[in-house]
C-alpha cells in the first residue's frame, strides 16, 4: 500500500495477523494489499444540539472492508477510542468472520468517537439518527447493514432503521440487525453472540474431556456478549468465579452468586455495588485459576505480558480481537495448554443470527425461536469442526486456521470474478 490512512495498535494487530496467515497460504505479496485494506472509508461530523443548548460536533466512521461476497456487514460501536483504525481493524474480522461462517457477505464496522454513558437518553437518540443520516447515501439493505456492538443496543438500531426510512418514504426493516422485535428484529439476536460462546466452550470442554459440570469460568466484560455468555454458562452447569465490568471486578473461587448478580445488575445496570467480599483488582482477574476464560469487553486484554500467566484451559474470545500477536506467539509456545476459541470463530454467533434477521426481514416470513438456535448452533458446529480439523492437518494454531478458512473463501471469490470486485 503506497500511503494509508489506517494506523494504531488494533489496526497493526489486524495487519499482523493477517501477514501470518497469509505466509502461511503462501499468498503472493502483490495479492496481500488487495485482500487486507479496505474498499470504502467514510468518515462524517455529526453536530447535535446538546441539553444545555449548545451545538456539539462528533466524529463517526464507516470503514466497508470488501463488497466481493455481497453486502457488507458489522456493527457499529459508541465509544471514546473509536477511530479509523480500529473500525477498519474491526471490519476486516469481520469480513474473515463472515466467511468462515459461510455467510454472503464482506465484512464492515463504524462508530461514533464517544462515550454514550455521557449523553442524556435524548442526546444519544439525536446522536443515532445523525449519525444514521450522514450515512445514507452509503448504506442499502444491499450495500451495507449495520448491527449492535460496544455502547450501541436494539434502541439505536430502532432509531437508525426509522431514520433511514423516513428518508426513503417507507418502512426498510433490512436496513438494520439487531432492532427490536417489534419494528422486525429476530428472535435470539440479543441472545445470540452470548448464547454461541457457550455452546462452542462447551464443544471445547468435550474435547478437553472436562464436564461441564465440573468446569469454572471467568467472565471479563458483562454488557451484551459478557452477561449473556455467563448466564448461557451458569445454565449449562459452569460454575462462574470471576466477572467484572468497567465498573468493578469480583471473584470468588467457591462460585458468585449468580441470580444475585442477576438482580444487581438488573436494577442498577452495573456490576459496582454488587459485592464488597470478592472484590480483585480487575488485572487481576484474568490470570486467576479456572477452566475457561472469557475476555468478552475490549481488544488487546491478553498481552506479551500476561499471556504465559493465564491459568485457563480454554480462552473464548468473547470480544473482537482481545489477544495481541504478541500474546499468540506465547500461546502457541506454551502448545495444547490452552484451547483457544479464536474471535471470528468464538462471537460470531451475533452475526450469524443477523443474517438470519435481514432473511426473514426480506421474506417477510419470521421464524420461532428454536428454528433461530437450531440454525445457529449448526452454522457454528460446521465452522468449529473446520477450523479444529484445519488446524490438526496443518499443525497451526486454531487462530491461523479459523482465518485460514476465511481469507481464502475471500481471496478465491475476487480470483474468481477478476481482479477488481
Ligand atoms: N454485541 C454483539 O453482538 C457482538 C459484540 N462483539 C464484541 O464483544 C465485545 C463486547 O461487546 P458488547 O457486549 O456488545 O458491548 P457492551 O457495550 O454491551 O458491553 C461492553 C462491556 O465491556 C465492559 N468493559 C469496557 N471496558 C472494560 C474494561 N477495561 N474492563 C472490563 N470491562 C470493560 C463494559 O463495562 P461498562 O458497562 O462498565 O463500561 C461492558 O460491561 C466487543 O469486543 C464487541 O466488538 C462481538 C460479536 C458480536
Ligand atoms: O450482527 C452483526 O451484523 C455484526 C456483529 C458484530 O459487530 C461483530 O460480530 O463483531
Amino acid at each position: 500500500m503506497s500511503k494509508s490512512i489506517y494506523n494504531g495498535p488494533v489496526f497493526d494487530m489486524a495487519r499482523e495477523q493477517f501477514e501470518r496467515v497469509a505466509d502461511h497460504l503462501q499468498i503472493l505479496e502483490m495479492d496481500r494489499d488487495r485482500l487486507l485494506y479496505p474498499k470504502r472509508a467514510i468518515a462524517v461530523s455529526c453536530p447535535i444540539h446538546t441539553d444545555d443548548g449548545r451545538t456539539r460536533v462528533y466524529q463517526g466512521y464507516r470503514v466497508q472492508h470488501h463488497l466481493t461476497l455481497g453486502p457488507t456487514k458489522g456493527g457499529t460501536r459508541f465509544a471514546p477510542s473509536v477511530d479509523i483504525g480500529e473500525v477498519a481493524a474491526l471490519s476486516i474480522w469481520m469480513s474473515w468472520k463472515c466467511a468462515l461462517a459461510g455467510l454472503p457477505y464482506g465484512g464492515a464496522k463504524g462508530g461514533v468517537t464517544v462515550d454514550p454513558f455521557t449523553l442524556s437518553p435524548r442526546e444519544l437518540e439525536a446522536l443515532s439518527r445523525r449519525y444514521m443520516q450522514e450515512m445514507i447515501p452509503f448504506v442499502g439493505p444491499h450495500t451495507d447493514v449495520m448491527a449492535p456492538d460496544m455502547g450501541t443496543n436494539e434502541q439505536v438500531m430502532a432509531w437508525f432503521m426509522d431514520t433511514y426510512s423516513m428518508y426513503q418514504g417507507k418502512t426498510i426493516n433490512e436496513i438494520v440487525t439487531g432492532k427490536p422485535i417489534s419494528t422486525g428484529g429476530t428472535l435470539g439476536r440479543r441472545e445470540a453472540t452470548g448464547r454461541g460462546v457457550a455452546y462452542l466452550v462447551g464443544r471445547a470442554l468435550e474435547c478437553l474431556g472436562i464436564a461441564a459440570g465440573n468446569a469454572t469460568a471467568i467472565v471479563q466484560g458483562f454488557g451484551n456478549v459478557g452477561s449473556v455468555t455467563t448466564y448461557s454458562l451458569a445454565q449449562r452447569g459452569v460454575k462462574i468465579v470471576g466477572v467484572s465490568d468497567h465498573t468493578a471486578a469480583y471473584y470468588d473461587p467457591a462460585g458468585l452468586d449468580i441470580s444475585g448478580l442477576q438482580r444487581h445488575v438488573s436494577k442498577c445496570g452495573q456490576l459496582v455495588g454488587f459485592s464488597s467480599q470478592v472484590l480483585i483488582d480487575p488485572s487481576e482477574l484474568l490470570i486467576q485459576k479456572c477452566d475457561v476464560l472469557v475476555p468478552a469487553a475490549i481488544e488487546r486484554v491478553i498481552t506479551g505480558e500476561n499471556a504465559s500467566h493465564l491459568k485457563c484451559h480454554v480462552l473464548a474470545e468473547g470480544a473482537n480481537g482481545p489477544t495481541t500477536p504478541e500474546a499468540d506467539s506465547i500461546l502457541q509456545q506454551r502448545g495444547d495448554e490452552i484451547f483457544v476459541l479464536p474471535d471470528i470463530l468464538c462471537n460470531a454467533g451475533g452475526v450469524i443470527v443477523s443474517y438470519f434477521e435481514w432473511v426473514q426481514d426480506l421474506q417477510r416470513l419470521f421464524w420461532e425461536e428454536g428454528e433461530v438456535f437450531d440454525r445457529l448452533y449448526r452454522v457454528l458446529e460446521r465452522s468449529f469442526q473446520q477450523t479444529i480439523a484445519r488446524a490438526k492437518r496443518d499443525r497451526i494454531p486454531h487462530r491461523t486456521a479459523a482465518m485460514a478458512i476465511g481469507v481464502s473463501v475471500v481471496q478465491s471469490a475476487k480470483q474468481t470474478r477478476g481482479l477488481f470486485p
